[in-house]
């Protein structure tokens, strides 16, 4: 249900974006229900007093770059592995249709829901400025360069993960927290794909061996168990062929309203 006026501001600023209405009811999205050109399909059938809702262009901002297509800066072997998997996300029928595969190219963009306030520090002004943490960095290839798919069947989502120049710890090696961010992203990720809007309450890292500044690494997710508002998830990351563990983790992610994340 909405409960603050925070969450029908974003909910009417949504459909406002698209040209919609929507006066009260249900506003519960989760990225699973997104479609294969990108778009989001919303649950706007336990909505309320909705005018003509249908597929709607996912909300972030007006023609939004997608972050997790390949780019010049990308090496052979994030190339390799992009491939790989999005070989897998659509297949084609004996009719000649198009149909889903395995596995979802996640799409990726530098900021996420474009009303969110966040309470009384964010003015409209710095709002506007706000970007993701991964995607703020303009030199393509400087700092995290990523896509995550997801495979519903197996409840398991992988992230072909290039880590940049500016991303060092010891020198020539990547940095802990820059891993860490990695593994909070793509759990994270997960976990709101499984369980809708999650924010993260524990995560466990444990570094088994460095990672070379510059080397694409494959961050594997799967979930462990769901409880309630609970959704736990590990994480393993590993060289590409993955004969090699450098850090592996665990985390907790707490199922959350719209309304947690608007301070409402
Ligand atoms: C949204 C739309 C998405 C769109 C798609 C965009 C995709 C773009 C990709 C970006 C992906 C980035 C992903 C980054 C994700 C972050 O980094 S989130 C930022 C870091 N996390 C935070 O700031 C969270 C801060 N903490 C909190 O807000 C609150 O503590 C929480 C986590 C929401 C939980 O609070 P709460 O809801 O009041 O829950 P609470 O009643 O305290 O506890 C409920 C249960 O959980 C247990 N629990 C709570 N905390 C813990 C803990 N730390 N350890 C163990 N158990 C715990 C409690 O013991 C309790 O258990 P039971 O007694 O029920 O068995």
């Amino acid at each position: 249900m909405i409960r603050t006026g925070g969450v029908q501001q974003i909910a009417r600023g949504l459909c406002q974006i698209m040209g919609r209405e929507i006066s009260k009811g249900n506003f519960n999205t989760n990225i699973s229900q997104m479609t294969p050109r990108g778009t989001l399909q919303l649950p706007w059938s336990s909505i309320n007093s909705v005018r003509t809702m249908a597929v709607l262009p996912w909300p972030f901002s007006f023609q939004p770059r997608d972050f997790s297509l390949p780019n010049s800066s990308w090496g052979s072997d994030m190339r390799r592995l992009y491939e790989h998997y999005n070989s897998q996300c659509e297949v084609e029928t004996d009719d000649g249709e198009k149909k889903w595969g395995v596995w979802r190219r996640l799409p990726s963009y530098n900021r996420s829901l474009k009303y969110a306030t966040g309470g009384v520090y964010l003015s409209k002004i710095i709002q506007s400025k706000a970007r993701l943490f991964t995607r703020n960095i303009r030199e393509q290839g400087a700092g995290f360069e990523y896509v995550v798919f997801v495979n519903k069947q197996e409840q398991k989502c992988v992230c072909v993960f290039q880590a940049g120049h500016l991303l060092e710890g010891p020198p020539g090696h990547v940095h802990g927290g820059a891993i860490a961010t990695m593994i909070d992203t793509v759990t994270g990720t997960h976990a709101t794909y499984l369980s809708g809007p999650v924010m993260t309450a524990n995560l466990n890292i444990n570094y088994r061996s460095p990672i070379s500044l510059g080397s694409t690494v494959l961050l594997t997710c799967s979930l462990d168990k769901k409880e309630g508002r609970k959704t736990f998830v590990s994480c393993q990351v590993t060289n590409t062929d993955s004969s090699k563990l450098h850090t592996e983790a665990t985390g907790l992610f707490l199922s959350i309203t719209m309304g947690h994340l608007l301070g409402g």
